[in-house]
């Protein structure tokens, strides 16, 4: 059954969920439960590490701009938060470089092409976009500090505001990934080639798989993506995670590309900022309302939880969060969100 972290919200504290619908939490154990034996997909196995996790892991969670948590299934179970980071990383190269100079490296057009395609730009010869495995490399490759050390701390100290508390890397999918990532390196040389990264590959692809081995539970990533809807602070800790002047490139970056070679699709009939992840995460952001975290770790042929697709396009319709329906949206929201 859905937990609120609140006990007194058991008369649903958060007015957010209160405007939207008294039904939200208890539509949440709804579909986990429609959901939970859902047997569609396949665990991502190119990360070998990835193979091991249980299938039947599944958990939603909704943390509201006001800071309340919702949650349920398997919400504390930690796992690799994956291509999920990449939004992060993203806000992490903004703050350090500003978006004029980050966009001479990586460009915000989606590609229809798989995540790890390996394709620049024909013209500009720079990744497509930060959302994709080439751009991911390329930003990454940005983040500042004084040697790996530093710039690893600064990485998992963004980590730390988004979610509240300190986070890790782990090892064992770390070096899984660093030992089998050829696909990420060929693409590392492809843009030292163009001059897209600098010199130092190996530091950068280390810095970038550190970054995908991240462990965070699925309510850690719903407190991220609802700090993304407020403005960059954390709904909880008050602080600020990320700079607000570029909430809105991520969230737009996260709208057009985020799902992949979905992300038109997801556009169209979800309607919300969103990124995915291997490990079978996907987050969601409503702005100004909720950050949304669904983990199941069967995916589908584009690299996408299959429950987690199909959770938030329920609550996306159920509850008229596209941001272009009329009847609720950034248009009307709340007042007749739920059909
Ligand atoms: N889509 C993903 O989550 C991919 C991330 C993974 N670390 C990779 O680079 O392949």
């Amino acid at each position: 059954m859905v937990h609120s972290e609140n006990q007194e919200s058991k008369s649903l504290k958060s007015e957010i969920l209160g405007i939207i619908a008294p039904s939200f939490p208890a539509f949440l154990d709804e579909l986990h439960c429609k959901y939970k034996n859902l047997g569609d997909g396949a665990i991502a196995d190119y990360i070998p590490e990835l193979s091991k996790v249980n299938p039947d892991l599944f958990s939603i969670c909704v943390a509201t701009v006001d800071g309340e948590v919702y949650q349920v299934g398997d919400f504390n179970r930690l796992f690799t938060i994956q291509s999920m980071s990449k939004v992060f990383a993203y806000g992490l190269a903004l703050e350090d470089h500003g978006r004029d100079y980050v966009l001479t490296r990586v460009g915000v057009e989606p590609t229809g092409d798989a995540f790890n395609a390996i394709i620049l730009d024909e013209q500009s010869k720079r990744p497509y976009n930060p959302m994709v495995n080439a751009g991911a490399i390329a930003t990454t490759s940005l983040i500042k500090g004084k040697g790996a050390t530093e710039r690893l701390n600064r990485m998992l100290d963004m980590y730390r505001r988004y979610v509240g508390k300190d986070v890790y890397v782990d090892m064992s999918v770390f070096t899984s990934e660093r030992s089998t990532g050829h696909r990420n390196r060929a693409m590392a040389h492809l843009m030292l080639n163009f001059g897209m990264i600098d010199g130092h590959i190996e530091e950068a692809l280390d810095l970038y798989f550190q970054q995908c081995a991240v462990m965070v539970s699925c309510r850690d990533l719903a407190v991220m993506a609802a700090a993304l809807a407020n403005k960059g602070v954390n709904p909880i800790t008050g602080e600020q995670a990320v700079d607000s002047r570029y909430v809105k490139d991520i969230l737009s970056v996260m709208y057009t590309c985020g799902m992949y070679n979905f992300a038109g699709e997801w556009a169209y009939k979800i309607g919300i900022p969103a990124k995915s992840g291997v490990s079978g995460g996907i987050i969601a952001v409503v702005p100004g309302k909720m950050g949304i975290a669904v983990f199941s770790p069967l995916l589908d042929s584009r690299g996408n939880s299959v429950r987690g697709v199909k959770v938030c396009e329920e609550l996306s319709q159920k509850f008229g969060l596209h941001m272009f329906d009329c009847r609720g949206g950034s248009f009307n929201f709340g007042q007749n969100g739920c059909n």
